[in-house]
């Protein structure tokens, strides 16, 4: 681990179990057969240099430099405000950066947004649905847009709602779903067209602890058989359980990257990004706010 230079571990190594993985099966659902991805596994899966974004005065993201090995569990952890829902969206061409580059498998997403936008499955934070659609047809709508037959389309539709737990929601509007569901539904429309790279943007906040156990099968499963999935969460303990890759990004700038031993330092997770961090406040508070 370096500061502000990202190590770049040999994905083999961590992921010993990655192959070139045939199409799916769309009777299947177990986790490890769902959607496997389509490029190699050579390079890294992600790769952003001098990444810069500028909302007026404010510096969002800081000439950024990250990469993302092939095949990993990558996690991206910082405070709020941090930057990284800015990077996530500028890598996956939803948000145009002001300066730097971003291959995806090697393909410039901003000089060739169509074929980098078909290597990846985004789940935004805060993005809104078209929620007047059905479960059912969200997803169906999703696949066909990335250009499969209606059969295709069908067949995962229905597999990634049964994977989800949602088939029995299917023909609910999205808008009556709960927060999880939502969550849910989300994933299933960035899984459908069996992307190389899922990047996930809080991917488990309001899904309840069996639900966020099954997607966490089902990110496992995509790893195991090829597939990188970038996670940014708050959750520490969960990123250092899943995650074998971790950046720490604050004010704009990956502060440690590597895996997420590496960056641990034998520390838990928690511990060393509040030493990276800071901001930790000593004290109780206003007395104001104590009851006795
Ligand atoms: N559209 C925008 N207009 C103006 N400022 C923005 C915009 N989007 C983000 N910012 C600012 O850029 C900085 C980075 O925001 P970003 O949402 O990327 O952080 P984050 O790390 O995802 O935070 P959180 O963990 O709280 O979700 C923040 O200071 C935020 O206020």
């Amino acid at each position: 681990m370096s500061l502000e230079d990202p190590v770049q571990t040999d994905p083999v190594q961590t992921n010993s179990t990655q192959t070139n993985s045939t199409q799916t099966n769309s009777t299947q659902t177990d986790p490890a057969q769902v959607l496997p991805p389509v490029t190699d596994a050579h390079g890294p899966a992600l790769e952003i240099r001098g990444l810069t974004k500028r909302f007026g005065e404010k510096v969002a993201v800081d000439n950024l430099a990250l990469t993302v090995p092939s095949g990993s569990f990558y996690g991206l952890v910082g405070p709020n405000g941090a930057g990284k829902t800015t990077t996530l969206s500028m890598a996956t061409g939803l948000m145009r950066p002001d300066a730097g580059d971003i291959t995806i498998h090697g393909v410039n997403v901003w000089q060739d947004l169509i074929k980098a936008k078909r290597l990846v499955g985004v789940l935004s934070d805060g993005v809104r649905l078209f929620d007047r659609l059905t479960g059912t047809q969200l997803v169906t709508y999703a696949g066909l847009l990335s250009g499969m037959s209606r059969e295709t389309v069908a067949e995962r539709t229905h597999d990634l709602l049964n994977l989800l737990d949602l088939e029995s929601a299917g023909g609910t509007l999205v808008v009556d779903y709960s927060a999880g569901m939502t969550k849910k539904i989300a994933l299933a429309c960035a899984l459908v067209h069996a992307p190389s790279l899922l990047v996930l943007d809080e991917p488990f906040e309001s899904v309840d602890p069996v639900s966020a156990a099954n997607i966490r099968d089902i990110l496992d499963g995509f790893v195991k058989s090829g597939g990188t999935v970038i996670v940014s969460s708050h959750a520490m303990d969960l990123v250092q359980r899943m995650c074998d890759h971790v950046a720490v990004i604050a004010q704009g700038r990956v502060l440690a990257a590597g895996t997420t031993e590496e960056v641990r330092q034998g520390s838990t997770l928690e511990d060393r990004f509040v030493e990276l961090v800071g901001g930790r406040r000593t004290g109780e508070g206003p007395e104001w706010l104590r009851l006795s």
